[in-house]
């Protein structure tokens, strides 16, 4: 849909900031640039509504060359979303989303009653819609940015690190909240991020750069973890690939047992006679309650009187990943990871090395199914290892907190859409500012 055939990017004073880039990116998907600062993503970024101009090579779109479109009618049907919103600060919150719907000539009712829909869509109530940008906390405004970039319903959006000014614990709710939104829309979204992480978590597909505006690798998350293209690329991905690739891989095949768990009510005796260091008490609808050390049991009473150590978390069969499973684990004070059913209720244990091995399995199961022989071994390495190494970072927690070895058993104002007329509009002069 976005196409680039062989794009560069060369300015004045002899920087080459894209180089000879080719690349196809799918219609109604979300396609994340990461790469070290300066490598060229936001340039690449701007060549798709005009504000930078090629050097060399076309940028099409629907198969039509972009410099056949008027700047103005290009970005029409682009929406551009900044770090920092970039909201006029004069204008309220309203006004500030209906601003692409007016400059489209919709009249001033039609506008506003758009922007309030906007605002409800990303999830801001009514209440903020009369306040001005400075009354609102960072991810408000960022959530602004994304419904005035949505203002005139763009088939395409262009986010330039619109969530990196924003604290880790708003940029994890905005981020969730934006593939929410995207479920619903459909956008042909680019979305720019110096964060591996974050390209994972949100991108269909990655494209990887380089420093000197080259690409890298483009490719799924999950091939881009299993199989980096080279020594920058498996560097950039960073040393943890294994674990992160567990998130693509379902708790609900994860096989689990029974496990020592007891309801609440139960004798200790009952308890102690399990034979295992730990016992998860679970009320009546089976929910668990926390792990009850055997060590530290009462001499008499039920499970209610002992002192329940905290669970730690669990893990949802329905909806979690193996990651979250194998999280569980560690940070278990049994190292049992409790994997719960829809109602809450305890379903089984596991730990994790048991969790790793149906892992590898799973990952395995999932390769061969795209017909990739390669990546069975490669999964059961990567699991492996990655429980290895989490294991071994993992603080052990014996009964009653005392420190005991793990072994392996117990284990835009830019302007949105319909934005500046002028092209081009270099980077530092837009407005994209401090980055
Ligand atoms: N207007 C300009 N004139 C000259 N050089 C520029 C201009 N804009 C960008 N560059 C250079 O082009 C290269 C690519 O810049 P770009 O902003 O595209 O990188 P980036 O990957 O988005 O970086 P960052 O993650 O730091 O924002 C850099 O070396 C930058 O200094």
């Amino acid at each position: 849909m976005i196409r680039f055939d062989a794009v560069s990017k060369n300015y004045p004073n002899g920087t080459t900031a894209v180089d000879a880039l080719s690349l196809e990116l799918a219609e109604g998907g979300l396609t994340v640039l990461v790469g070290p600062s300066g490598c060229g993503k936001t340039t690449t970024l701007r060549m798709v509504n005009r504000m930078v101009e090629p050097s060399a090579g076309t940028v099409s779109l629907r198969g039509q060359d972009i410099r056949e479109v008027a700047a103005p009618e290009l970005r029409r049907g682009i929406g551009y979303v900044i770090q920092h919103a970039g909201l006029f600060p004069h204008r309220t919150i309203l006004d500030n989303v209906a601003t692409v719907p007016l400059l489209l000539g919709w009249g001033k009712k039609k506008a506003r009653s758009r922007a309030a829909e906007l605002l409800e869509l990303v999830g801001l109530p009514a209440t903020m819609a009369k306040r001005y940008p400075y009354q609102l906390s960072g991810g408000q405004q960022q959530r602004v940015g994304v419904a005035r970039a949505l203002g005139a319903d763009p088939p395409v959006l262009l986010m330039d690190e619109p969530f990196s000014a924003v604290d880790p614990i708003v940029r994890g709710e905005l981020q969730a909240e934006f593939l929410r939104l995207q479920k619903e829309l459909h956008k042909t979204i680019v979305f720019v991020t110096h964060d591996i992480d974050e390209a994972i978590k949100l991108g269909d597909h990655i494209a990887v750069f380089r420093t000197g505006g080259k690409l890298a690798q483009f490719d799924t998350p999950e091939r881009l973890l299993a199989h980096p293209a080279d020594d920058f690329v498996a560097d950039f991905v960073g040393q943890d690939r294994g674990i992160r690739r567990l998130s693509f891989v379902q708790a609900s095949g994860l096989p689990l047992r029974e496990g020592p768990v007891l309801p609440v009510t139960a004798p200790v005796g009952d308890a102690r006679s399990l034979g295992e260091p730990w016992v998860l008490a679970v009320d009546a609808a089976r929910r668990p309650l926390g792990w009850a050390a055997t060590a530290d049991l009462p001499p008499g009473g039920t499970l209610a009187d002992a002192t329940l150590a905290p669970l730690g978390h669990t893990f949802a069969l329905a909806g979690d990943s193996a990651r979250a499973a194998l999280d569980a684990a560690l940070l278990s004070p049994s190292r049992l990871a409790v994997g719960v059913d829809a109602d809450g209720a305890v379903a089984g244990v596991a730990d994790a090395y048991e969790l790793s091995a149906a892992i590898a399995g799973a990952s395995a199961r999932a390769s061969a199914s795209a017909a990739e022989e390669a990546v069975e071994e490669a999964a059961e390495e990567a699991a492996e290892d990655a429980v290895d190494e989490a294991v071994d970072e993992a603080a052990p927690v014996g009964p009653a907190g005392s420190a005991t070895k793990l072994t392996k058993s117990d284990a835009g104002e830019d302007v949105p859409a319909g934005g500046p007329d002028d092209a081009p509009v270099e980077k530092d002069s837009a407005g994209g500012g401090d980055r």
